[in-house]
């Protein structure tokens, strides 16, 4: 058995997620863990290729979720189990849940698919059931604030580039995901300042138990 933990960030465009990235990788490797920094779509060769497809080029959503699984199926194989059995910290920019929150519910794209896909991509692992996060930051951000925080900040994407309505349907796909999971999810209000919000992160850590004290370091 590893205690590998994997955790990822969620949230619409704009939320603040990746402002606090480098602190937690800081933050484990201080208490003497690997962390195995990664983002989706992405993480291996073949799904940062495909990463490029899906946020630069229109497509039907049946496409976009079969790309963004493919992608996820190729990194889960090479990268997170890998990381995992040895016990290493995996820490994702985005996984499942957003899939299910922007080609689910911000394209209004068949749930059932994408739980089939689920299943495909992070099942056949026996009793050991799926391969979901540990623990999920959700940074809850309303649309609006995080249009206007993301104005002007980079070259949007092809999602970046969607209206607000889009990012309100997203919202709502991340709460429902939130509720239907709640043990898995932890809520970050990211619309206060950066440091109240880094507050917060390092709070649910302690509180989910995923933070060794310092003194207890190598592993
Ligand atoms: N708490 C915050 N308050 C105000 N602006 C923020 C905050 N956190 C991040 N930002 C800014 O908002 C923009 C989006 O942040 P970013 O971390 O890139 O979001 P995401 O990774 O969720 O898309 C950046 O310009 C960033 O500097
Ligand atoms: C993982 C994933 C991301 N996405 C979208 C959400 C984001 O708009 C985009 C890439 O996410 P992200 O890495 O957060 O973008 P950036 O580097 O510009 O901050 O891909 C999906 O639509 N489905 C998915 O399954």
């Amino acid at each position: 058995m590893s205690d590998g933990l994997f955790l990822t960030l969620e949230g619409i465009d704009g939320a603040g997620k990746s402002s606090h990235l480098d602190a937690m990788e800081a933050l484990f490797k201080a208490r003497g863990r690997t962390v195995v920094r990664t983002r989706e779509p992405g993480g291996t060769p073949l799904a940062e290729i495909l990463r490029g497809l899906i946020l630069e080029q229109p497509m039907d959503p049946l496409t976009e979720s079969l790309l963004v699984f493919a992608a996820r199926r190729d990194h889960v194989v090479r990268v997170i189990e890998p990381a995992l059995a040895r016990g290493d910290v995996v820490l994702c920019d985005r996984f499942t849940d957003a899939t299910f929150a922007y080609q689910g519910a911000g394209r209004d794209f068949d749930t059932q698919v994408l739980s089939t896909l689920e299943q495909w991509v992070q099942g056949g692992r026996g009793a050991a059931g799926l391969l979901q996060p540990h623990v999920t930051l959700w940074f809850d951000l309303a649309p609006e604030i995080a249009a206007q925080r993301l104005a002007g900040a980079r070259l949007p994407d092809k999602f970046e580039s969607q209206p607000v309505e889009f990012f309100r349907r997203v919202a709502a796909g991340y709460a429902a995901r939130a509720v239907a999971d709640a043990p898995r999810f932890v809520r970050i209000d990211a619309s206060q300042t950066r440091d109240q919000v880094w507050q917060q992160v390092e709070t649910a850590l302690v509180a989910r138990g995923a933070l060794a004290p310092e003194s207890g370091a190598a592993r």
